[in-house]
């Protein structure tokens, strides 16, 4: 205390220690405190003690450690500590104050940064650990996202296992239920259970309808990083803990059950992973489907507009027709053709390959069909066994001359009681049917002999179902008689031995059938299969028996064919009648025929005008095997053309001329030699190198049985492996129609040894294009076949390079194609040559030159180092730089030596 009071008198002090104080008014003490009167009204005064603050001062130690201000040792004025120390650096008392002071004020300022700095490093430390704590939250977001996912699946899964549970539980709950009901009611009286509580008791463990709150694990986020995120997290709920919406024993509503949407608020588990869960908003949902209805709309639109279709292309068809098929305007593939570099009109004729290039730019499909295609579908559809009805046989009658064919047919004509009864007028038509007393119908082809059935047979028409061969008793087997059951036997066509004139005193049958067992004809009689009957046409005799052979043959054949189809058959005969034009018998096969329906017969077609039966009736329609007499074709078909009822007109124009087109071919390309060697030649050049193409078929007519027997070995002989002469048909005697027509069937050429044919044979022979070949000497005919068969021998091919061409630049030309502009690099091109087109050494493409230029001009050949045109045959993919080896081909014949 007295320090302070020796501070508060230095502090009074002046500079040479003397105090220099004011003393305080009314204030009585020492300096320390006081007391003032403070004097109020009314006289009256109070003595207030007035309590002094000290002013602090720094204290400087002295030398000795004490503080200033100690009186002097040495006595005297006692000097403050500040003042000793002033003086001691050699400073006043208040230059050391002022430095005290600006010392301390550095050292504050000095604190001062020292806290800032400190501040601004904790201030990025704590940036550094925020962004650490954020990467670490999304981290654990994913990870809980993950997480949440793979709980729902397994909670979706323990929901359909508490499902099943629950279904289990419910159905033995109710027969618990049913259990106790009994039980109930055998204890009525005793105590009524309650049934709440059974339910309670049998009552599944539901399992809880509440999904269980997915919590990511670790400390909890950041809220201001979850604020940047846009969301809030939910705070994890101690375990146990129930969550708020459940207190108050609410009862706890499937969250998932209700829409997320009236929520009213977006999670961060759901705004990061449950998007499936949101729902959309109805308004966004009509607009979707809005949407969706005119998007589809605009393509329905697309598609009725634009539709792909199949486009029937044949080798090649004009611009317009192109166009119609696809149903696009010609414009348009004008101007597509243009687009290609190519100028093209409605009426230019196109390739099946420009064709189809086209046709596949405007969206459809191409379907390649040849010519031929035309024929396509005419037979119609097969019959279903269902459709099937029985059908009356068709007979021809064969036999040799005079044996009695014809008075044979007219005495079963005169059979037929339907004729008989109407009492009409018969007449010739090439056929006939009669109504047997059994109520049977039999067909008579009324051209008896090998003609008719020959040329059916020729044009590959069987439509005789039974043969009927008429040997006189008298004569026995002739060679007709054989020819006749080697026709029937090639038809493949049953037999029946009629056995005529047996009326005749001396008549033997036996010795017939005997004859005939050379023939491989064994009759049942004797054994064998084959049906023999005795009749006598003269005599009318044996003919019912006959008629009942021919149904018992038909009933075995089993004949049956579709009566309600359109109409298909055989045309039988056909003439230019004078006054009904031309008219052609036909047998029905299948279906039946109308007055009206379109008919195409061959390579002729017409509107049925009429149908006329053999007794000059007409007739509405004629069903299967009945023969009529059709009117209304434009022109006569040839015995043995098949025809059918087409749809329209149309259509039979269509296939009659094409029909006509290649009959017109043929006979331009091989006049008169279809049944020729050079025929069969020919057939091999064209490809046919089929086994039956390898084999040599011939007739062979000798003057002797024994010189045939010569030829016939000789022949065999000279048979190979790979080529074959068959004889199949030899006999002794001139070659008469029927030896032609054999061979015209066969497409045989005719071996003539010593024999001539008669005038008949030798037009007919003309006029089929069989190729009769005389021979007197045995050696010059072996010659001739073996020459035929080494020619019928696969010639040799042989290629021989001649030169290469480098394809410079590509040239699209109209009706050509596309021409390579080509440089001659190696030997020479030839028109017409073999040709392979080389692409980086690979050859893509084997075939030959369909042109080669010179400028504008076509040449024939082209030397190396020059430049030309050249365009291959069927094929358009060329590209600049492509190579095209040219080569020629040899064909070595072979021999048989
Ligand atoms: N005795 C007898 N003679 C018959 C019989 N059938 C036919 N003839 C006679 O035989 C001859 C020939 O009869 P056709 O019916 O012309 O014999 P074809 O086989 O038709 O003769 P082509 O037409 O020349 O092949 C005639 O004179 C008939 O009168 C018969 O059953 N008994």
């Amino acid at each position: 205390m007295s320090d302070t009071k020796d501070a508060q008198n230095n502090n009074n002090s002046n500079a040479n220690g003397t105090p220099a104080g004011r003393k305080p008014l009314s204030v009585s003490g020492g300096a320390g405190g006081g007391t003032v009167k403070q004097s109020f009204s009314h006289g009256r005064s109070k003595q207030v003690v007035v309590e002094t603050k000290k002013k602090k001062r720094v204290v400087v130690p002295n030398k000795n450690g004490r503080p200033g201000g100690q009186p002097n040792a040495k006595g005297g004025k006692p000097m403050s500590a500040a003042a000793a120390a002033a003086r001691k650096l050699g400073l006043s008392e208040e230059e050391l104050r002022a430095r005290q002071v600006a010392l301390a004020h550095r050292k504050a300022a000095e604190e001062k940064r020292k806290a800032e700095r400190e501040l601004l490093e904790n201030a990025q430390r704590q940036r550094v650990e925020k962004a650490k704590s954020l990467e670490a939250e999304a981290q654990e977001r994913v990870d809980a996202d993950v997480r949440r996912k793979a709980e729902e699946e397994e909670r979706k899964q323990a929901e359909i296992d508490a499902k099943k549970a629950a279904a289990e539980a419910s159905k033995q709950a109710a027969e618990e239920k049913k259990a106790a009901a009994e039980e109930e009611s055998m204890a009525k009286r005793t105590a009524a259970p309650n049934p709440k509580r059974e339910k309670r008791i049998t009552k599944p463990d539901k399992p809880s309808s509440k999904p269980v709150e997915i919590q990511a694990e670790g400390p909890p986020p950041d809220p201001d990083a979850l604020s940047e995120l846009g969301g809030r997290i939910k705070k994890a709920r101690p375990v146990g803990e129930e969550p708020a919406e459940n207190r108050g024993n609410k009862p706890a509503p499937s969250r998932r059950s209700q829409p997320k949407r009236r929520q009213g608020k977006l999670t961060i588990t759901a705004a990061l992973g449950a998007d499936e869960d949101r729902q959309r908003s109805l308004a966004s949902y009509n607009r979707a489907k809005q949407k969706e209805r005119e998007r589809r709309l605009k393509m329905g639109k697309q598609e009725a507009e634009k539709q792909s279709r199949e486009v029937v292309v044949p080798e090649t068809i004009t611009v317009q027709e192109l166009a119609n098929r696809m149903k696009e305007r010609v414009a348009d593939v004008v101007k597509f053709m243009m687009q290609q570099g190519e100028m093209i009109r409605g009426i230019d004729t196109l390739d099946v390959d420009t064709a189809e290039l086209i046709v596949e730019e405007f969206g459809h499909t191409i379907k390649r069909v040849s010519e031929a295609d035309v024929e396509i579908g005419l037979d119609g559809p097969t019959d279903d066994d269902g459709d099937l009805k029985d059908r009356p046989p068709v007979v021809t009658i064969m036999g040799h001359v005079d044996h009695g064919k014809t008075s044979l047919l007219d005495a079963l004509r005169q059979t037929d009681v339907v004729g008989g009864e109407a009492g009409g007028i018969t007449q010739h038509i090439g056929a006939y049917q009669v109504k047997l007393k059994s109520g049977d119908k039999i067909t008579f082809l009324d051209t008896p002999g090998h003609a008719a059935f020959s040329a059916m047979r020729a044009r590959g028409a069987n439509v005789t179902d039974i043969v009927i061969v008429v040997v006189a008793v008298d004569d026995g087997v002739m060679p007709q008689t054989i020819e006749a059951i080697k026709h029937a036997k090639a038809a493949d066509a049953p037999i029946i031995i009629a056995v005529n004139k047996c009326d005749k005193v001396d008549a033997d049958p036996t010795k017939v059938l005997t004859e005939l067992l050379q023939h491989d004809i064994q009759v049942e009689a004797m054994g064998g299969d084959v049906q023999a009957i005795n009749v006598s046409a003269l005599k009318k005799t044996g003919l019912d028996e006959l008629t009942e052979a021919i149904s018992m043959q038909a009933e075995l054949l089993e004949l049956k064919a579709n009566p309600d189809r359109e109409a298909d058959g055989i045309v039988i005969e056909s003439k230019l009648d004078k006054g009904r034009g031309p008219v052609a018998t036909v047998i029905v096969q299948r279906g039946t025929l109308k007055r009206g329906d379109i008919l195409v017969a061959g390579g002729q077609w017409g509107k049925v005008r009429a149908l006329v039966n053999e007794r000059g009736q007409q007739m509405k329609e004629a069903g299967p095997t009945v023969p009529a007499e059709v009117l209304g074709l434009d022109g006569a078909p040839s015995p043995g053309d098949p025809f059918v009822v087409v749809d329209n007109e149309a259509r039979a124009r269509e296939i009659t001329e094409y029909r006509q087109r290649m009959l017109k071919d043929k006979a331009a390309s091989a006049p008169g030699a279809r049944a020729s060697l050079e025929h069969m030649l020919a057939r091999l050049k064209d490809g046919v190198t089929t086994e039956q193409a390898k084999e040599a078929q011939l007739v062979v007519k000798g003057d002797v049985q024994g010189s045939i027997e010569a030829i016939t070995h000789s022949l065999d002989t000279l048979s190979t492996d790979e080529v074959k002469a068959r004889v199949v048909y030899g006999a002794v005697g001139g070659i008469s129609e029927s030896d032609i027509l054999l061979a015209k069937a066969s497409e045989a050429p005719i071996i003539a040894f010593n024999v001539r044919a008669n005038k008949q044979a030798l037009a007919l022979a003309e006029k089929e294009g069989v190729e009769i070949r005389y021979y007197s000497v045995i050696y010059q005919l072996l010659d001739d076949v073996k020459a035929t068969l080494s020619g019928m021998l696969a010639p040799e091919r042989r290629e021989t390079f001649i030169g290469y061409a480098k394809v410079l630049q590509v040239f699209n030309i109209s009706k050509l194609g596309k021409v390579a502009g080509c440089l001659i690099t190696e030997g020479v091109v030839k028109r017409g040559c073999g040709v392979r087109l080389l692409r980086d050494d690979i050859v893509i493409h084997d075939g030959e030159l369909s042109t080669l230029k010179r400028f504008k001009d076509e040449v024939s050949e082209v030397q190396s180092g020059m430049e030309c045109g050249m365009g291959f045959v069927g094929y358009q993919d060329l590209k600049p730089d492509d190579v095209i080896e040219c080569f020629e081909v040899e064909m070595i014949e072979r021999s048989l030596d």
